[in-house]
């Protein structure tokens, strides 16, 4: 069976662990990478940064896939903006999963979301678009993620969570069953969030307590 080609947008450390879920699904061919023009020609994981940037609005004319390939911690808008730009132009974001992944049947993804390697997303959980489920995370059972989250490795969301558009979840961070954590929140790696939280705020700690407010 041919596979589709797929371009990634962002060469950096994600991009990496992306291409070991776009390997270990078999389902699309890597075309190229999409980075700084100065990293043209260089190579991620084998792969060729085959444009820059500025070259991206070219490239949804000549391929149809493409995946958002840039990290995300302090801020989700980098990724936003480049899904934004790649689907306003017809392009089209799929939804991995890694094999070594378990996605409820029960469960939904949102265009350009990846579920890598060993996470685990339960029944009745909802994933919005171009969302990063990392290594090893758990999306437990009725929990909602929003749009253009990063739930990072190893991070717990509990059953029946809310967690809005925009927000980071590092890593080992646990929200507790049943809580909100309001949009464009960080919460620190290794947080236990006990409480709803503010919008717009940085949460560390066990427990997790406000830190700062982020511009
Ligand atoms: C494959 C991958 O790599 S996935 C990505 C994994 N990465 C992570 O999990 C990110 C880890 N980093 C964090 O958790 C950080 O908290 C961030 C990035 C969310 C926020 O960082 P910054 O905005 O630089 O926060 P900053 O350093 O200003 O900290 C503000 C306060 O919160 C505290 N703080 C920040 N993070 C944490 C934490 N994880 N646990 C406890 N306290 C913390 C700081 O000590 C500081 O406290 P103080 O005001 O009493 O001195």
């Amino acid at each position: 069976m041919s596979r589709e080609p797929l371009i990634l947008v962002g060469g950096g450390g994600h991009c990496k662990s992306v291409i070991e879920v776009v390997e270990a699904s078999g389902q699309f061919s890597i075309a190229g990478i999409v980075d700084v023009s100065e990293k043209i020609g260089t190579e991620v994981s084998g792969y060729k940064v085959i444009a820059g940037d500025a070259d991206l609005d070219l490239l949804v004319g000549s391929y149809r896939y493409f995946l958002v390939t840039v990290g995300q911690v302090r801020s989700g808008a980098v990724r936003s903006r480049l899904f934004h730009l790649i689907k306003s132009r017809g392009g089209i974001l799929p939804t991995l999963i890694a094999p070594t992944a378990y996605v409820s049947g029960r469960a939904t993804l949102g265009e350009g979301s990846v579920v890598h390697h060993h996470a685990f997303v339960n029944a009745g959980a909802q994933i919005g678009v171009n969302c990063i489920i990392n290594t090893s995370a758990l999306v437990e059972h009725d929990a909602r993620i929003g749009d253009h989250c990063h739930i990072a490795t190893a991070a717990v969301i509990n059953g029946d969570c809310s967690v809005a558009d925009h927000c980071f979840v590092g890593s080992h961070a646990v929200v507790a069953h049943g809580i909100t954590v309001a949009s464009s929140c960080l919460i620190g790696a290794g947080a236990v969030v006990l409480t709803h939280t503010e919008a717009n705020t940085l949460y560390a700690g066990n427990p997790a307590v406000f830190k700062k407010k982020i511009q």
